[in-house]
C-alpha cells in the first residue's frame, strides 16, 4: 500500500515537470499504480487507517506526486451530505483534459493544501467553478464528465500536477487574499 513515504515533496524537480501522457493498454504496473492511488485516498480518509499508518487526508493525487512523471490522478471527493455514504466523485483517470470550463471562477474559504507541500501557504487558489473533462478510465473507456465547485477544484488541482503547477503558483503573492472580481467563495 502506499504511505506518506512515497509522496515527493515540494523542491523535487519531478514536482516541476510536464508529466507524459500514458499509452494504452496501460501496463500491468501502471494499472497497479492506478488502484493503489484510489487506495491512498480511501485509506487517507478512514480515520483508523490513516492514524495506523499515519497518512494524510487527502481527495486527491497524481501520479507525479509519487515520482511518477505520467498523465495520471485518482480523486476521492467524499459526499458532502451527512448520512450519504456514496462519494461525490470517485475515479481514476488517464490522461485527464478539461475541455470546457466556465467563465465563473470559485475557491475555497480556507484555501488549498498539497501532500506534497509540508507547510501552510495562505491565501485563495482562483479555479474554474464549472468544468467538463474527458479521460481514459482503467479499462481503456473514454469518460466525460461535468464537474463543479469542490469536485472540479480538486480536478484542476490534481490536473495541474500534471504540468508541474503547484496550488501556491496560483496565489496572488501580492495580495494572497485578494478576491477577483466576480469570484465566488466555497464553504
Ligand atoms: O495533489 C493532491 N494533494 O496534494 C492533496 C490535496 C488535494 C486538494 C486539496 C485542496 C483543494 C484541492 C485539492
Ligand atoms: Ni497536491
Amino acid at each position: 500500500m502506499l504511505t506518506m513515504t512515497d509522496v515527493i515533496r515540494e523542491g523535487h524537480p519531478t514536482l516541476r515537470k510536464v508529466a507524459d501522457p500514458l499509452i494504452l493498454p496501460l501496463t500491468d504496473d501502471e494499472k497497479k499504480l492506478a488502484y493503489d492511488m484510489l487506495e491512498f485516498l480511501k485509506n487517507s480518509q478512514d480515520a483508523e487507517t490513516a492514524e495506523k499508518y499515519d497518512l494524510r487526508p487527502g481527495v486527491g493525487i497524481a501520479a507525479p506526486q509519487l515520482n511518477v512523471s505520467k498523465r495520471m490522478i485518482a480523486v476521492h471527493v467524499p459526499s458532502d451530505l451527512p448520512d450519504e455514504t456514496e462519494p461525490q466523485f470517485s475515479d481514476i483517470l488517464i490522461n485527464p483534459k478539461i475541455i470546457s470550463h466556465s467563465v465563473k471562477q470559485t475557491c475555497l474559504s480556507e484555501g488549498e493544501g498539497c501532500l506534497s507541500v509540508d507547510r501552510e501557504v495562505e491565501g485563495y487558489v482562483p479555479r474554474n467553478k464549472r468544468i467538463r473533462i474527458e479521460y481514459v478510465d482503467t479499462e481503456g473507456n473514454r469518460q466525460s464528465r461535468r464537474l463543479k465547485d469542490f469536485p472540479a477544484i480538486v480536478v484542476q488541482h490534481e490536473i495541474d500536477h500534471l504540468n508541474g503547477i503547484m496550488f501556491f503558483d496560483r496565489i496572488d503573492p501580492d495580495n494572497p487574499m485578494a478576491l477577483p472580481k466576480d469570484l465566488e467563495v466555497l464553504g
